[in-house]
């Protein structure tokens, strides 16, 4: 008897469905558009009923003028972010080729030169919606881009820089993250990630700094296990410095200490040391090579994360 919101549709009795209530959808609405401020209705129905459309179709990306909205797919979606398809967007400006993250993220890199400015991307939403992803996807366009840049002299493609840019989101999503009701891998802190590009068109490093603090419904403690076996077995006295002492532990919600406690007392070395000598290959020896091939140039450190209260 009563309208129920089922996926987006709104069902109602017979009775109910008069002329004062429902309308024909336009056209555009039934069709699809893949830019929103193009639909004739603007309303949540029509922006969600286009939304679903599209993603049952598993275009996930949908323009709403120069914004791009992505809806989760919490699948993959083959070849949709293969290199094919960064060397696609990588030639085309945007609005040429269906919304796709690639396509803001080469406007951005173009922007560079064409407005002589600093470029921000701004990526906002509600747990698990796939922040961190397009973060990982704009970064991972970037850095090939940056590989590609035609002053980049070939001995100093692939670089480690770019590689170390992509391959720091596993070690970083360690430290931060945590098991939440939306989202396994939930970040704990909102990222500047900050990139310096040189004239070339590559980039020569950057910093990710925490800035601010989520407080998401945790399940879970952190720091995950998976920060606890890297640091047991293949630490650095780098990283062990960066955990003493810790601001996670000031703003910290859960109730039990932090197992790093147990290995990182605040005065006195840490015993980790005592596991881990410098001899031994470490995962996180992509911290040290952002500063590798750019001595010249001022290059912030990854680590600075880890290190700045
Ligand atoms: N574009 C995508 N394609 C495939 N899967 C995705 C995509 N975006 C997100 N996901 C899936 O959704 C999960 C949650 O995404 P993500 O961690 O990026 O969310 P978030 O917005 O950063 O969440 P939180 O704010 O809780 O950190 C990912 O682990 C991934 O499995």
């Amino acid at each position: 008897t009563h309208p129920q919101y089922t996926s987006g549709v709104l069902y109602l009795q017979q009775a109910e469905v008069t002329r004062e209530r429902v309308y024909a959808m336009h056209q555009s609405s039934i069709d699809g558009v893949e830019d929103m401020s193009t639909l004739a209705e603007l309303h949540e129905a029509a922006i969600m009923h286009n939304l679903f459309q599209r993603y049952q179709k598993d275009s996930i990306y949908t323009n709403i003028g120069s914004i791009l909205a992505a809806v989760n797919p919490y699948k993959q979606i083959p070849g949709m972010y293969d290199l094919d398809r960064v060397e696609l967007y990588s030639r085309h400006h945007i609005g040429e080729l269906p919304p796709h993250i690639f396509a803001v993220a080469n406007e951005c890199y173009r922007c560079i030169w064409k407005r002589h400015d600093s470029q921000c991307v701004l990526i906002s939403g509600e747990s698990g919606a796939g922040k961190t992803e397009s973060t990982k996807l704009l970064l991972q366009f970037l850095s090939v881009m940056s590989q590609n840049s035609a002053g980049t002299p070939p001995s100093e493609k692939t670089t480690p820089v770019e590689q170390s840019i992509v391959q720091s989101s596993p070690i970083m999503e360690a430290f931060g993250n945590a098991k939440t009701v939306y989202n396994n891998n939930s970040s704990r802190f909102g990222k500047f990630i900050q990139l310096h590009f040189s004239q070339s068109g590559n980039i020569h490093g950057g910093c990710i700094v925490d800035c601010i603090l989520l407080c998401p419904a945790l399940s879970v403690p952190s720091p995950t296990p998976v920060v606890l076996s890297a640091l047991c077995t293949q630490s650095t006295p780098v990283v062990l410095s960066a955990l003493v002492p810790s601001p996670l532990q000031w703003f910290c919600p859960l109730s039990v200490p932090s197992p790093l406690q147990w290995f990182c007392p605040l005065s006195v070395p840490s015993p980790l040391q005592w596991f881990c000598p410098l001899s031994v290959p470490s995962p996180l020896q992509w911290f040290s090579t952002w500063s590798a091939g750019t001595p010249s140039h001022n290059t912030s450190y990854l680590f600075n994360m880890l290190t700045t209260p």
